[in-house]
């Protein structure tokens, strides 16, 4: 039998797209990053591909003067206010270290994210305990503990919380407010408009009946009011419409009730850029228009001006952190050229979740070749499992090379799972040109040890 050879196949794409984004520039990286002329990177002095030979990959750093920096810029922006680290993004002993000393209080919405910083030593007093639905545990961690504030968000609880505390002590609560306000980067990150699960809502009358349940409570103190637009907001007039919405609940409060309430929290959500060029949300330009809306607003309506809390977590950790990938396999089809990496929607379900797109580049070497448009893919059995497309990386990205993703230092961890049971990464610490593990990588033997039936 005679075998027809078949023409050989294309190895890239016919017609490569040209790269969305040709910035070459550290803009949106930790500011301690350098590219050397070799094509290495390091972060606070030390090379992100020696934290990979000595860590393995996956493996996420995160830039200690980074998250330092940020919560000073906080606290300088908010003197007036309590800046409480919302530690949903990312959350460790060491990071509840640094925020701690840092002056910040910190934002828990678990016992587990409660207990561990309180056993880091961080004081219950300046820790919010949120959630839309606080499972027991929850409950008893935060009175056992000593928790700062409860934020209550439906009716239901505030009987819950008050049976709860013990005669003759007093537990400090807030009430989250549903303003009507939504905003955020996705639809599924905005919290603060009508319909969604959080809060109680201002216009149908339920937060206002709640000010009266609780203030009807021996064993709760009500110190104010509570709001969380949404996550990742690149504006501010969603706050300064926030804060005169929850001033008129305050003034009503007041007016009804004869109570003044001393405190405002406006959450969290500031946007933070992931790629070159994306806008953000500046700390001193929120707190300037905020204090400025509080102060006419409180004016107008006769009030004293409240103590301001905020939340931020994306902002404070999401870009001193970077993942390191390590490059399994790639593969030009007519249509794309894909670099698959050992990682993806296991360590970061960010892009399966909301869609969004990062901007990788080529670490430990510098690539030789032309750049072409690329789609970095995940490991994982999705096809949703990308993490970036349209990146201009070198033509010649072979497996064994390695990438490295900035901005990942927010809800990439923290949203983890084991999908296909592969491990979580480790967290390397980095300052002043040393590297130290904050957290080690999840084993299979880790994954193993919890199937415990047969
Ligand atoms: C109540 C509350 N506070 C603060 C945050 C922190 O949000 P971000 O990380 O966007 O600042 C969140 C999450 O969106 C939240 O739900
Ligand atoms: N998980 C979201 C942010 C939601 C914050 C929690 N309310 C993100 O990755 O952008």
């Amino acid at each position: 039998m005679t075998v027809t050879p078949l023409p050989p196949l294309p190895l890239s794409p016919t017609a490569p797209e040209r790269p969305q984004d040709q910035d070459e520039g550290l803009s949106v990286w930790p500011a301690s990053a350098v590219d050397r002329p070799d094509g290495r990177l390091t972060v606070a002095g030390v090379a992100l591909d020696e934290i990979a030979e000595r860590h393995g990959t996956p493996v996420y750093v995160l830039d200690e003067d980074e998250v330092r920096g940020r919560c000073r810029r906080y606290r300088d922006a908010f003197p007036e206010a309590d800046v409480h680290y919302a530690a949903k993004a990312f959350l460790c002993r060491a990071l509840a270290h640094w925020v701690e000393e840092e002056g910040l209080g910190l934002d828990v919405c678990s016992a587990g994210e409660l207990e561990l910083a309180v056993t880091t030593g961080f004081p219950p007093d300046r820790i919010l305990l949120h959630g839309n639905a606080k499972s027991p545990e929850d409950l008893r961690t935060a009175l056992r503990l000593g928790v700062g504030r409860i934020v209550i968000d439906s009716p239901a609880e505030i009987a819950r919380i008050a049976a709860a505390v013990p005669p003759g002590s007093e537990q400090k609560v807030m009430l989250r407010v549903t303003p009507g306000i939504g905003a955020g980067g996705h639809a599924k990150i905005r919290t603060g408009s009508e319909g969604q699960k959080f809060g109680l809502s201002l216009r149908d009358g339920h937060a206002q009946h709640a000010v009266a349940r609780v203030l009807g409570q021996p064993r709760l103190r009500l110190t104010g009011l509570h709001c969380h637009l949404g996550s990742q907001i690149t504006t501010v007039k969603p706050y300064l419409a926030a804060v005169r919405r929850l001033v008129g609940l305050m003034a009503r409060t007041r007016d009804l009730y004869g109570v003044v309430l001393p405190e405002l929290d406006l959450g969290g959500g500031h946007g933070v850029a992931y790629r070159p060029g994306d806008p953000v949300l500046d700390p001193a330009a929120l707190a300037h228009r905020v204090r400025v809306e509080l102060i006419e607003s409180c004016a107008g309506a006769g009030l004293p001006v409240p103590r301001l809390i905020i939340e931020p977590g994306r902002a404070i950790v999401g870009p001193a952190g970077v993942a390191v990938y390590r490059v399994l396999a790639v593969k030009a089809t007519a249509a794309r050229v894909f670099v698959a990496v050992d990682g993806g929607m296991s360590d970061n379900p960010r892009p399966a979740l909301y869609g969004v797109r990062y901007a990788p580049r080529l670490i430990g070497r510098r690539g030789a070749a032309e750049r072409v448009a690329t789609t970095v893919a995940g490991r994982h059995c999705e096809a949703g499992d990308v993490l970036a497309e349209n990146v201009p990386l070198p033509a010649d990205v072979r497996p064994g090379d390695l990438l490295a993703v900035p901005v990942a230092g927010a809800y990439h961890l923290s949203m983890a799972s084991s999908y296909n049971l592969v491990g979580r990464p480790p967290v390397v610490a980095v300052s002043a040109g040393t590297s130290r593990p904050l957290v080690r990588r999840e084993t299979l033997e880790d994954l193993r040890a919890r199937d415990v039936g047969l």
